[in-house]
């Protein structure tokens, strides 16, 4: 028996993403948690768990940034080390793509072209990471109406619960709706108003499914694409240079040229150095430590499964001042679907 942790409840994108990865087959619990979060934190610390499953990014509107900087602190807070490689309790050992095709949703029936210009006022409930996935759809609403409130959920499926709930204390002029999958529509006896409501066709979310470092199971495995007969895989780093040498950044990419490797992806979060009480690397000067506008970046390398990988990390190694290995696993077919 596994038992799979996710950003729930029922009726999320990410459980959408979990049943992907992990289909019933009655050996599979699922845990849906309420935040993401929560999901590296009960990972980390409850052994019952095996998987947790948390959204990475958006193919509109970019970053789930909430992942983005718990991978950073949990890199931050490795308490294990090899020389300047942080060990923190969490890998990364699959990634799972799902279509986002946006719904608007209400408890019960509301006629959209009713709405006032002036006295309807409209409230939304959703996920935060949605607003940028909808945004003409939205632009276009708020002229209809007197006034448009976007309200934050923790979840898109969450947000269909609240707007039922809220149905009892409408008044005559306010209207609450929901933006989220229609599976969550369903799951709450709700109403499909519009769809697909997202800016752009083929708007997808992909998510990346965590388990304990010390779990030692090792990657998922995944299906070759169509496209491809040999499965290609992945491999996300994370590191921060000194910021105040010139170069520092292009001396880590240089390492990927020299032992060609391509790099697919680059972004960066706002990096702090650990407090006191973290653990941290000797390389991080006192100074550099007090700076305000710091950054760590976060990379993905493709690659075939045979790789040298000791002078890479040798070479990482050494032109870092922390850089962490989060996993190498096989890129999941969905990848190569247009839109
Ligand atoms: O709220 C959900 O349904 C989620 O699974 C979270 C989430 C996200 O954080 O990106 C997943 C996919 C969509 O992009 C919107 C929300």
């Amino acid at each position: 028996m596994i038992n799979v942790a996710f950003l729930g409840p029922l009726g999320t994108y990410t459980h959408q993403a979990v049943l992907q990865q992990f289909p019933n087959d009655g050996n599979t619990e699922y845990t849906a948690l309420k935040t993401i979060p929560q999901c590296f934190e009960e990972l980390t610390h409850d052994t019952k768990l095996d998987y947790a499953v948390v959204p990475l990014e958006n193919s509109t509107n970019g970053q789930v940034v909430f992942t983005y900087d718990l991978l950073r602190d949990l890199m931050n807070g490795a308490v294990n080390h090899r020389q300047n490689q942080a060990l923190p309790d969490l890998e990364v050992v699959a990634e799972q793509y799902v279509s986002i095709d946006l719904c608007l949703i209400a408890s019960g029936t509301v006629d959209i072209e009713a709405f006032d210009k002036t006295t309807t006022v409209l409230k939304i409930y959703s996920h935060p990471q949605v607003w940028g996935q909808a945004t003409s759809y939205l632009s276009k609403l708020r002229q209809r109406v007197k006034s448009l409130q976007m309200i934050d959920t923790t979840s898109t499926s969450d947000a269909v619960r609240y707007c039922c709930e809220k149905r009892d204390y409408e008044t005559p002029h306010e209207v609450t709706l929901a933006i989220a999958s229609s599976t969550a529509a369903t799951l709450h006896g709700a109403t499909i108003l519009e769809r697909p409501i997202n800016d752009r066709k083929g708007n997808t979310t992909r998510f990346l499914v965590l388990q304990r470092r010390d779990s030692n199971k090792g990657a998922l495995v995944a299906r070759p694409s169509a496209t491809s007969i040999s499965v290609q895989q992945v491999t996300l780093l994370t590191f921060v240079v000194a910021q105040d040498m010139p170069g520092s950044l292009v001396d880590v990419l240089n390492v990927l040229k020299e032992n060609q490797i391509n790099m697919c992806s680059i972004s960066s979060r706002p990096y702090h150095y650990p407090g006191d009480n973290e653990s941290h690397s000797q390389k991080e000067d006192e100074e550099s430590k007090r700076r305000k506008w710091q950054y760590i970046f976060f990379i993905e390398l493709n690659h075939e499964s045979t790789v040298d990988w000791d002078p890479i990390f040798t070479g990482l190694s050494s032109k870092s001042l922390k850089f962490c290995l989060w996993g190498t696993f096989n890129r999941n077919a969905r990848y190569y679907e247009i839109a």
